[in-house]
């Protein structure tokens, strides 16, 4: 057991740092909370998931709550939470994601190739489109044919506003030093960043809900989340009262899009650094795609290595690297260790993925080769030494979108690495190739890479000709969720 730490010292690596100094299952005093790490595959299945009716709750933080109270993602296990997380789920199931959601996400990453031989060097914009638009798509019944579009823009300023609010050192540790709670609320701007993380989102989904509103009372009705929610009334459930139909929806939205952008992003990251990775994974499309077609979901298992692929990125530098903390509301024994009712529990992502490999700092899909199958077949089963991340958390509070997240990702590493060669972006003064720092991570609690430069090369004249193609093939889907 370790005292008194600075709140600001819970970074990704000082986890496993205090689990070599304290063991992998350890507390930290901060005031008067605690908070209890547990980095090991055994303790997570044995507390999160085994006892989950008493670890799924979320921290007790009056600002933190304050910004996130019509999030279901950070509420507590409330009949309103089962309600919402209930219909999300059934949403977002296999049967309908790979149904007719399947030609709208091929369709929609098709585009993401076309952008990218268009303008190459604004893939990280492309990618957030594509990932924005089809979660708008399955959430909103509407597309964004551009960056600039209120479906790509919107979800990205509610998520800057919460990560504003809610990130490491956002503000003061008022619950566990009640001291902090005497300071004027003038002096201390977390206030206003907590009215603002509630606020600015709020307005964005009350707009796209009276976006949707419009759309249908011209007679325009979709398939979609909202729309589906807005035929059945169920606004007339409390689970959905006043502004919080909006807020669900923009609650998976913020969720999703920028959750799936981001292990893209890594993705590219690590590929155009690795390029024998990249030979490896296109021999194996090619031997099933030639330049005939490009990948679809169906091909998921005659293409295990692309599902290595995503499986390592997701271990070496997972999207939330110290997890979304949860809360266990009993007093329990573990181990001859008390963990006390209202503890914080910490499931360190990036400490987990990063303990128990001797070489874990090494980017290598291939240690996924044994591991076949999509993230939620490891999740939650009694193997847990067999897990293969933790990227997605644990537990009754697992992702929500985990399905989604995985297929979204899928397709687009194995689509990307159809059509390019992703190498280093060259220096146009020095004719020097551009590094890129695998460090350079942000320091948020959704977290992605810092801006970096990749050149995107098609792999020939063939493939550009076939995405040209398939392009004008999609444009009469896409058009109907505009
Ligand atoms: C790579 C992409 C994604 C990652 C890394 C990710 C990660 C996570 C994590 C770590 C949690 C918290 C789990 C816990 O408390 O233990 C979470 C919760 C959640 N995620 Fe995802 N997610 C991703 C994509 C998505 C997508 C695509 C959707 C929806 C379409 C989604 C919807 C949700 C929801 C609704 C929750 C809250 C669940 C609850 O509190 O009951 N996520 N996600």
């Amino acid at each position: 057991m370790c005292t008194s730490p600075s709140i600001q010292n819970f970074s990704r690596s000082k986890f496993k740092q205090w689990s070599v100094q304290y063991g992998d299952v350890f507390s930290l005093k901060v005031g008067r909370g605690t908070m209890i790490v547990l980095n090991s595959k055994r303790a997570v299945y044995e507390l999160v998931d085994q006892r989950s009716a008493i670890y799924s709750s979320r921290p007790i933080d009056k600002r933190f709550r304050f910004a996130m109270r019509e999030n279901f993602a950070f509420m507590d296990p409330t009949p309103v939470w089962r309600v919402q997380r209930k219909i999300a789920v059934r949403y977002l199931a296999p049967e309908k994601l790979d149904g007719d959601l399947d030609k709208v996400s091929n369709a929609e990453i098709t585009t993401l190739l076309h952008d990218l031989l268009v303008s190459p060097e604004d893939f990280i914009k492309h990618v957030e489109r594509s990932t924005a638009s089809f979660t708008a798509i399955v959430l909103y019944g509407q597309r964004a044919k551009s960056n600039d579009d209120f479906w790509a823009r919107g979800v990205y300023e509610a998520m800057e506003a919460i990560m504003h609010a809610i990130s490491p050192g956002s503000h003061l540790p008022a619950e566990q030093f009640p001291i902090f709670k005497l300071i004027p609320r003038r002096w201390d701007p977390s206030h206003a960043r907590a009215q603002e993380g509630f606020d600015i989102p709020t307005r964005i989904w009350t707009e796209s809900r009276r976006r949707v509103e419009l759309r249908r009372s011209q007679g325009d009705k979709r398939e979609s989340l909202l729309d589906e929610l807005l035929s059945s009334e169920k606004e007339l459930d409390p689970a959905f009262q006043g502004t919080m139909l909006a807020n669900y929806l923009g609650a998976v939205m913020q969720a999703a899009a920028e959750t799936s952008a981001l292990s893209t992003k890594t993705n590219i990251m690590f590929l155009a650094t690795h390029p024998a990775v990249q030979d490896k994974a296109q021999k194996e499309i090619d031997a099933v795609c030639g330049v005939e077609r490009l990948p679809c979901f169906s091909d998921f298992k005659d293409m295990p290595y692309i599902n290595c692929i995503i499986k390592e990125s997701q271990r070496i530098r997972p999207v939330v690297p110290t997890g979304i903390p949860h809360r266990c509301t009993q007093d329990n024994w573990y181990n001859g260790m008390l963990i006390p009712k209202d503890a914080t529990i910490i499931i360190p992502h990036w400490a987990l993925h990063h303990s128990k490999y001797e070489d874990a700092g090494t980017y290598n899909p291939d240690r996924y080769l044994n591991h076949p199958n999509l993230a939620w077949d490891y999740a939650g089963t009694k193997d847990f030494e067999n897990r293969d991340h933790y990227n997605y958390g644990a537990g009754r509070r697992i992702c929500a979108g985990i399905q989604l997240a995985e297929r979204t990702q899928w397709r687009q590493v194995a689509r990307i690495l159809w059509a390019f060669r992703i190498e280093h972006a060259v220096d146009e003064n020095t004719g020097e190739k551009i590094e890129i720092d695998l460090d350079a991570y942000e320091d948020k609690m959704v977290c992605g890479p810092a801006p970096f430069k990749v050149k995107f090369t098609p792999r020939s004249q063939r493939h550009v000709d076939l995405i040209k193609k398939e392009m004008e093939d999609v444009r009469e889907i896409l058009r109907a969720w505009e």
